[in-house]
């Protein structure tokens, strides 16, 4: 029988389809599952931390209030008190202990711009001139305080922004201007950010909507502006500064890639931002995914090996089939084997090869029964007879009898043939067949042994003398005309005769039959010869 090779049985063909179908719909489930979790859980997290950008970019925006209203507050103080000299004007500002709290300075300058008074010290009154500044020149031409531009103090050279509050004398008439700085480099101001920065490598920032640096982990980028630095703004940063509020996953300066975002702040010109490297910021997610892909393959592998386990029992059937089949095949069991009840696929193919197998069969035998068989009159052809007179003479040895063998041949076939045609000339030996039959015994082998030629064998004869009455009686059986055309067409045959026993063969019984035939003939047909016994050799006259 031919091997199959482990891989190319059915079984394993169906376990590895059915694994690789688990395996990979399990994948893509998952993959499906975490991507609808992890979008989810992004836009939580943006959320999340925009929310908290938004609540700092509200304190930022209270203490700027704050700040502003303190300013006011000491300008207005200023204005009622009719403070105007520079003495008076420093002493007044010393007497606010809430200016020291809120501001890193605060300073007086005259309306030509020259500093009157500096709350920290610093330069010298009257020396030191802003009157080119623009916070101080807005201040003048509007007549209200402002929020200035970031800028680098001309007193103590720090990166700064400035409230400024005029303050005018009873008449309305601008006496000076009040200018409070914020250190930009202190980490005071920006405190609330501070405590908000996200994980070990986020950072917050705030830059104005020009792109000024106000506040950023690496100092050394303050006052600069995001467009001039190396590399230009970054594609989240230049929608923030055309006003978008909100958050992005996008690459950072450093091209890292981030969550980002932005939050303008109300009452100035100030964007307070967000950096979280969604490295740090979706670990989780990371982690979850990871997790979920693992869990996922170990369960493919085990719903893998159930698929094998059921594959194995559910084609057992077919298995035991083959090893039916097989053992039918070598003649160790016959077709009833077969299990024909089983209601699956397994039964229907089950009762197909037991049908196929009984057709097969039907099919041999009738091959061998046309084998053996004339198809005229349906007697033994002449391979049968001989097989089955080898078989005789082999059963001599046991049963220690005689065989005898007739051999015959239509007297003038010929003629009747090419009197009354072909068809009445078969007819002649279908029906001398008949005759013929009934004229031995049923257990006798009668068989055609070529065109009008006839073999008999008789098994169970003890001597020679049994000969001449069979001869006989076929000749007999022969003598009422054949009913094959109108008014009966007369028929004879002329029978040769031969005995034998367990030392004879096929050859030298037939040969002997033939020449006895030949005998018969000779002696004017329409009668039998028995070989070897030529004083029984007798004539029948009709
Ligand atoms: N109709 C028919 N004729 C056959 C068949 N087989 C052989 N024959 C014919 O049978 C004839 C046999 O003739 P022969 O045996 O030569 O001689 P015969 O005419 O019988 O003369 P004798 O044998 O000498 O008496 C031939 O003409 C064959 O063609 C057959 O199946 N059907």
């Amino acid at each position: 029988m031919q091997r199959i090779h482990p891989f190319g049985t059915l079984k394993a063909r169906m376990t590895i389809i059915v694994c690789a179908l688990v395996f990979l719909s399990g994948i893509l489930l998952s993959i499906y599952a975490v991507n609808i979790v992890e979008r989810d859980m992004t836009r939580l997290v943006g959320d999340r931390e925009y929310a908290l950008l938004s609540s700092a970019a509200a304190q930022m925006e209270q203490d700027l209030q704050s700040k502003r209203a303190v300013l006011r507050v000491t300008a207005e103080g200023m204005r009622a008190a009719q403070v105007a000299r520079p003495a008076a004007v420093r002493r007044h500002l010393e007497q606010i202990p809430s200016l020291d709290q809120q501001f890193f300075n605060t300073v007086a300058i005259d309306a030509k711009g020259t500093l009157m008074s500096s709350l920290s010290g610093g330069a010298a009154a009257g020396q030191t001139t802003v009157a080119a500044r623009e916070y101080f020149q807005q201040t003048v031409a509007t007549r209200r305080g402002l929020l200035s531009r970031p800028l680098r103090s001309a007193l103590s050279g720090k990166p700064v922004v400035l409230l400024t509050e005029p303050v005018f004398n009873a008449a309305g008439t601008l006496q000076f201007v009040l200018a409070a700085s914020i250190d930009l480099s202190q980490a005071d101001f920006f405190r609330h950010l501070d405590r908000l920065t996200p994980g070990r490598h986020g950072y917050m920032f705030v830059v104005t909507t020009e792109g000024v640096i106000l506040h950023h982990p690496d100092a050394r980028r303050l006052l600069r502006n995001v467009a001039d630095e190396e590399g230009g703004i970054v594609p989240s940063t230049r929608q923030a500064l055309a006003g978008m509020n909100g958050w992005v996953l996008a690459k950072n300066k450093a091209g890292v890639d981030s969550l980002i975002g932005y939050r303008r702040l109300a009452t100035a010109d100030w964007i307070v931002g967000i950096v979280y490297p969604t490295a740090e910021a979706f670990a989780p997610l990371v982690a979850m995914r990871q997790r979920a892909l693992l869990r996922t393959g170990i369960a493919a592998a085990v719903a893998g090996l159930l698929g094998l386990f059921a594959i194995v029992v559910l084609l057992r059937p077919l298995e035991t089939l083959r090893r039916q089949v097989a053992s039918i095949r070598r003649g160790d069991a016959g077709i009833d084997i077969i299990d024909l009840a089983r209601r699956d696929e397994v039964g229907a193919l089950s009762r197909a090869i037991h049908a196929l197998t009984e057709e097969r069969a039907r099919a041999e035998a009738e091959s061998a029964r046309l084998a053996s068989t004339d198809s005229l009159t349906g007697l033994c052809n002449r391979r049968m007879m001989e097989c089955e007179l080898d078989k005789a003479l082999m059963r001599l040895n046991r049963t220690r009898t005689g065989i005898g063998v007739a051999f015959l041949d239509i007297d003038h076939f010929k003629q009747i043939n090419d009197s009354h045609g072909h068809a009445a000339g078969d007819a002649v030996l279908v029906e001398f067949a008949r005759r013929l039959k009934l004229a031995v015994r049923g257990t006798d082998l009668v068989a055609r042994y070529a065109g009008d030629e006839f073999v008999v064998v008789f098994e169970g004869l003890y001597a020679v003398d049994e000969l001449p009455a069979l001869g006989g009686k076929i000749v007999e059986a022969m003598h009422v005309p054949f009913d094959v055309i109108a008014g009966g067409l007369p028929v004879t045959t002329s029978v040769g005769l031969a005995f034998g026993g367990a030392d004879s063969t096929r050859e030298s019984l037939l040969k002997c039959a033939d020449e006895a035939l030949y005998v018969a003939k000779a002696a004017g047909r329409n009668g039998f010869f028995v070989d070897g016994v030529v004083a029984k050799a007798c004539g029948v006259e009709h």
